[in-house]
């Protein structure tokens, strides 16, 4: 029997550095990767960036072609980010939980409230900058906003992190090993809870204790 993969959500103001992180705990020597993991590929109608994939990155498409699949019921959860829709795939998400694949959903605080209720068993990460300057110096490093898009997402960084309550577990994404590691040991941790509560649903130990009984 497959045991089913576990659902995590990272959020984060944009430039804390999820997509970094998520990126290093995918990677084939990172320490949690004796399980399969996929980050989910959502969508969006905001413009492709220089470098960015559709398939890969997100699945880039038209507002219309977004509200149809709105009209379908096609997204787990969507909302309006910077002016622009994000959604996931409820249908991709299902498929790979179901093949027990662990799935990493990098979505705003408006997308975890969905989830949340939904699936109440989703592990909730929230990334923090060490600081607001910190936060601007990524946005300005990673080059490939404009001074307004950065402007705008400095404002919308201060509504993202007053949700940070909402969250299961905070990462100050400060040192970025460091950083990795916690994250890392939530994954694992959260992998090990699912194993121990597989364990008791088996009910070993009573079987274990019964064989103890009969030999007395
Ligand atoms: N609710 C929701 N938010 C998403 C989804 N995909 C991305 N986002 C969020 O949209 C915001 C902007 O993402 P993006 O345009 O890639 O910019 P970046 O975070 O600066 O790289 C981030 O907070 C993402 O976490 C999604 O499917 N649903
Ligand atoms: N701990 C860190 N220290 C310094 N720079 C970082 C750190 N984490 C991420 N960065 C850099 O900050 C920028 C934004 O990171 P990114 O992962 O794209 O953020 P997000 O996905 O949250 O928008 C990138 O240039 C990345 O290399």
């Amino acid at each position: 029997m497959i045991v089913p993969g576990n659902l995590f959500i990272l959020s984060a103001p944009s430039g804390a550095g999820k997509s970094s992180l998520i990126k290093a705990l995918l990677k084939p020597e990172s320490l949690a990767s004796a399980r399969p993991m996929q980050v989910s590929v959502s969508h969006t109608t905001r413009d492709p960036r220089p470098g960015e994939n559709n398939g890969e990155h997100y699945h880039f498409v038209s507002v219309e072609a977004f509200k149809a699949q709105i009209a379908n019921n096609a997204f787990y959860e969507y909302a309006e980010v910077f002016g622009n829709y994000y959604g996931t795939s409820e249908a991709a998400i299902d498929a790979q939980l179901a093949q027990g694949i662990d799935v990493f959903l990098d979505i705003d605080w408006q997308g975890a409230q969905q989830v949340r209720m939904k699936k109440p068993s989703v592990t909730t990460i929230f990334i923090s900058p060490p600081s607001k300057e910190e936060l601007e110096n990524r946005l300005r490093g990673r080059g490939q906003d404009s001074e307004e898009v950065i402007a705008s997402r400095m404002e919308q960084a201060q509504a993202e992190c007053s949700h940070y309550k909402e969250f299961d577990y905070i990462i100050v994404n400060d040192d970025f090993d460091q950083a990795l590691l916690d994250l890392t040991t939530i994954v694992n941790n959260q992998r090990l809870k699912c194993r121990q509560q597989s364990i008791a649903q088996q009910a070993l130990f009573s079987k274990l204790l019964e064989n103890d009984h009969k030999k007395a």
